[in-house]
């Protein structure tokens, strides 16, 4: 079932269009990808997903109503969590008080029932394939991979159905790429639907059951795994055929 849909969104700053008539649907359970080059409207998609900004027209369904976001907090009440490149977390803060920060659990005193919360990051780190030695340990001291784990987990522990992740892989390598790759897979597996924003064609189709790349923000492919090859999805994000002429005219 599509948990939010997007259709036909336009917006505008001032003359300028950063999208035109997108469409998206997230599904539970499924990775869509939002691919495209710098300028080509993702930030602007994330944006809009995430209630920081209405679109200029078009229409956002969740569970198939019609649905306005005024503000962040409506895109959070209606269970989308973005993770943005900048993460909020605290890198003086060990793992499991950032896990909780802003959901603390607490005794009937109003104090931190520390051992709780440490055993429940633990398990849910755990359950989604990663294991740290130590949740006592600064989030600061962690690697790049495991601080995007970090965020992701907590969404979904808090109950995030949508999660938007913003170029998560963009400043890691291989084998950190891959830890977070292999998460966002988890994430599916739990049913929660995953919006991954990239600009990375391999690391896309790794993951992804459905694709989108934008262009200058417009919608320049948009088909389902079987419907598409990684070859032809690097293709188009290459800018296909005016890669193409421009080897046209070097040869020629
Ligand atoms: N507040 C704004 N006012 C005017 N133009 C804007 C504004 N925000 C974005 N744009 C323009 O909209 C276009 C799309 O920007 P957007 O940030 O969504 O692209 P992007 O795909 O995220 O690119 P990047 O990867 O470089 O961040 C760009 O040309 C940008 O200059």
């Amino acid at each position: 079932m599509s948990i939010i849909e997007l259709r036909d969104i336009t917006k505008t700053y001032g003359a300028f269009t950063a999208l035109n008539g997108v469409n998206l649907t997230v599904d539970e359970g499924t990775v869509t990808c939002v691919l495209g080059d710098n300028g080509a409207g993702k930030s602007t998609l994330i944006k809009t997903l995430a209630g920081l900004h209405p679109p200029t027209s078009g229409k956002i369904l969740v569970d198939n109503k019609p649905t306005v976001f005024g503000s962040p907090r409506d895109a959070l009440n209606a269970g989308i969590a973005t993770v943005y490149q900048t993460l909020a977390v605290v890198d003086q803060m060990s793992v499991w008080r950032n896990f909780f920060l802003g959901n603390e659990l607490t005794t009937s005193l109003g104090l931190l029932r520390d051992e709780e919360m440490k055993t429940i990051t633990s398990n849910q780190l755990h359950d989604m394939g990663i294991d740290l030695p130590n949740v006592d340990v600064e989030v600061g001291q962690l690697s790049g991979g495991q601080r995007q784990v970090v965020s992701i987990a907590r969404a979904v522990h808090f109950g995030a159905r949508v999660i938007v992740l913003d170029e998560p892989t963009a400043a890691l390598g291989v084998k950190q790429s891959g830890m977070v790759l292999r998460f966002i897979a988890a994430a599916r597996e739990r049913g929660v639907g995953v919006v991954l924003i990239t600009h990375n064609p391999h690391h896309a189709y790794l993951v992804g059951d459905h694709f989108t790349i934008l262009n200058l923000g417009r919608q320049v492919l948009d088909a389902d795994r079987d419907e598409v090859s990684l070859a032809a999805l690097t293709q188009q994000m290459a800018g296909g055929s005016e890669l193409e002429a421009l080897s046209h005219e070097l040869w020629e």
